[in-house]
């Protein structure tokens, strides 16, 4: 398994973060998994809690992504009733409120289960009183507790028909803070062309359409997606070079899943993940969880696995944290408010030592420049990075420097 320092994981941990991928039967807790297994009948005799293995147990035999998705399958018969839903959800918001997470876009797919009493309306209204119950419970003052907004899943399994349904659903629930839909589940399943129509609907209606894209390799498909335009992306780990140059030229905001993209197998190791790529070419990125609960992760452990293996500066991961509420689905105003409150919500030491970094580097940068024109030697636009050479640090995420990518960099002026 993939190591990082401790106090690597300290730092992601005091960093305030938004999560813009998160599936929210994914995100179940373990124990709860188990206990309400223990409840659940099928065909008359108690659930058999082997069949609860996580994902992480899973991985040690190697899955193949068919088998992770069986996993979601077992998983749905003990957590479909009202009451589990409405337990998950406020759960789910406890889990990423104790990892400073201040504002978090959950999806779930509206769930059909008519022994259960369930349907699409129902389930959400379940989904709902979870948060309602987190609100009710949480002791946090008001304008530093999590906020959260939801997406409706289509899952790409499910035909066009459901994914209609699903997208008139997402339209009717925007006052009570559904923001968009997404296209999710198993990649290999499912036809992009059969899907599209609820696609453009949604658009159509307003709301903003996140696309798991390139989870397995799908060129195709993939291409498709991108000529598409949605608002987001999820994942893109197996895409051929040329895919990769136009989802950079595109400047749509990718969602990235590193444990995840481990796990399934949609890459072998994080040397040969494609998030350095990404991150070198300023590429607009949010790292994100996609299922904590069954992947055993958490968000702040999601940003020390990006420290560690792509060596990222706390400079970086800073940027990286405050740049991801840049990619929300959230109205300007709403954005800009959330944006003022992470930069308040960062740790008065971190900002102070990286504020007296960056004035020793702009004294050092003046020196430089001093010594660069007296050589004739161009400068960029900002005025502090060479345009040759590498005075100012290595690459961003491959190279371990402390470079920022433009954007960042000026993100983090305003900061
Ligand atoms: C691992 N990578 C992944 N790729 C694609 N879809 C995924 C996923 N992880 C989860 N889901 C989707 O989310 C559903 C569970 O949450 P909800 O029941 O909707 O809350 C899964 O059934 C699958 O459709």
């Amino acid at each position: 398994m993939f190591s990082y320092a401790s106090a690597e994981l300290e730092f992601c941990q005091r960093l305030p973060k938004v999560e813009l991928h998160a599936h929210l039967n994914g995100c179940v807790r373990d124990g709860t998994l188990k206990e309400l297994a223990g409840q659940t009948l099928l065909g008359g005799q108690p659930m058999c809690l082997d069949q609860l293995v996580t994902l992480t147990e899973l991985s040690k035999s190697s899955p193949t992504l068919g088998e992770c998705f069986a996993l979601f399958e077992v998983l749905h018969q003990v957590t479909t009733t009202h009451a589990a839903i409405r337990r998950i959800a406020r759960e789910a918001l406890e889990d990423f409120a104790a990892d400073n997470v201040l504002y978090a876009e959950i999806r779930t797919t509206p769930k059909v289960r008519p022994e259960a009493g369930v349907a699409p309306e129902s389930y959400m209204d379940s989904v709902f009183q979870g948060i309602e119950d987190y609100y009710l419970a949480s002791r946090k003052p008001r304008g530093k507790d999590i906020h959260v907004r939801l997406l409706l899943s289509i899952n790409r399994q499910r035909g066009v028909g459901e994914a209609m349904e699903t997208v008139r659903l997402a339209a009717a629930l925007r006052e009570r803070g559904v923001v968009g839909v997404d296209l999710t589940g198993n990649p290999t399943q499912g036809e992009w062309l059969e899907l599209r129509p609820a696609l453009d609907l949604a658009r159509k209606e307003g709301l903003k359409v996140s696309l798991e894209a390139g989870e397995g390799y799908n060129p195709s498909e993939t291409q498709a997606m991108l000529e598409w335009r949605p608002d987001r992306l999820g994942h893109c780990c197996c895409l051929n070079p040329a895919l990769e140059q136009a989802l950079v030229r595109s400047g749509i905001p990718l969602e990235v899943c590193l444990t995840s993209n481990l796990l399934t197998r949609a890459v072998k190791s994080y040397g040969e993940h494609r998030f350095p790529l990404y991150y070198q070419s300023g590429h607009p990125l949010a790292l994100c969880t996609d299922d904590p609960g069954i992947l055993n992760t958490t968000l702040s452990r999601e940003y020390a696995i990006a420290s560690h293996a792509f060596k990222l500066t706390q400079r970086q991961l800073v940027a990286l944290a405050l740049g991801a509420a840049s990619h929300t689905f959230l109205e300007e105003e709403e954005a800009e408010e959330l944006r003022e409150r992470m930069k308040a919500a960062l740790p008065r030491d971190i900002r102070f030592r990286l504020e007296r970094e960056s004035a020793a580097a702009a004294s050092a940068a003046s020196t430089a420049t001093t010594a660069s024109l007296a050589e004739g030697s161009a400068m960029s636009e900002d005025g502090v990075r060479p345009v040759r050479g590498q005075a100012a640090g290595g690459g961003g995420g491959g190279g371990g420097g402390g470079k920022l990518p433009p954007a960042w960099r000026r993100m983090w002026a305003q900061a």
